[in-house]
């Protein structure tokens, strides 16, 4: 499944549950000797919410939170009869998260989760490469560094993200999203994601530059956020502090894992 091109290799585990997931992740996230994917995403029971979602990145890291993945998840439960409902609960590492399904024509169309409160730090400047970097930490549950260029897309990430991911100064590893701001409503990012190099989208990324932007004082506490497969809405609430993300989730095919 895909949302906005962040694709993940979705996996039934409500009946069984298979050993060495990071392993698992790194031989279905290969593009050439594998399936294909930015990561694994294991669907799994829960005793506090309708269902459970564990995420790996492309190098077998967990990670607390996957905003693109969590609505696909969404998405595959409606899908599967896992729940007979639009309102459902998915419990992550980094909480319980709501989500609402919007149908069109019988058919999940988008997603909005509530993504929870985010936490952030002072800004502060990393030296990468000898050049001078000023970014905003964010957590959505998992960690964020947001930095503002004039065109993302001139970015060399391959060259820059490996060191920014990798910043002492994130012991925990970090993702990084460089942003436009082309508007008070409208902002642009490309991503270089912790354990997956750069992605097409990432969800918690795009939470987080929303949060970093009002921060900074440079846009609204609502936007469009364009990404290199498209667009996410992100909201977030003055009166409860929650972020609130709204965009696709789309199967591309359903296939069975051979073992090795
Ligand atoms: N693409 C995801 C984030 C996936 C996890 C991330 N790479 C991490 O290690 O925290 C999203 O859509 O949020």
């Amino acid at each position: 499944m895909q949302g906005l091109g962040n694709d993940y290799v979705y996996l039934d585990c409500t009946r069984e549950m298979p050993e060495d997931l990071p392993a698992l992740a790194r031989r279905v996230s290969d593009r050439h000797f594998g399936i294909g994917s930015d990561g694994l995403i294991c669907i799994c029971p829960s005793d506090c919410a309708d269902v459970r979602m564990r995420m790996y990145n492309a190098d077998g890291s967990e990670s607390e939170m996957c905003g693109n993945g969590i609505r696909c998840v969404g998405k595959f439960a409606y899908d599967k009869g896992l729940v007979g409902k639009t309102s459902l609960t998915v419990e992550t590492l980094a909480g319980i998260k709501h989500l609402e399904l919007h149908l069109e024509h019988g058919k999940v169309s988008a997603v909005t989760v509530d993504m929870g409160v985010p936490t952030w730090e002072e800004n502060r400047v990393l030296t990468i490469q000898g050049e001078d970097y000023t970014v905003t930490p964010v957590s959505m549950g998992n960690p964020h560094a947001v930095l503002y260029v004039d065109d993302p897309g001139a970015v060399d990430l391959p060259r820059l993200g490996p060191d920014f991911e990798h910043h002492p100064s994130f012991p925990n590893r970090t993702n990084t999203e460089f942003v436009q701001v082309l508007g008070p409503d409208h902002l642009r990012m490309r991503v270089w994601e912790r354990g997956s190099g750069e992605t097409m989208a990432c969800g918690t990324g795009a939470c987080a530059v929303l949060v970093a932007t009002v921060l900074n004082g440079k846009c609204g506490r609502s936007a469009d956020v364009d990404l290199l497969g498209g667009r996410l809405h992100i909201r977030w609430d003055e009166e409860t502090g929650h972020v609130f993300m709204t965009g696709g989730a789309v199967t591309v095919f359903e296939g069975e894992l051979i073992e090795d």
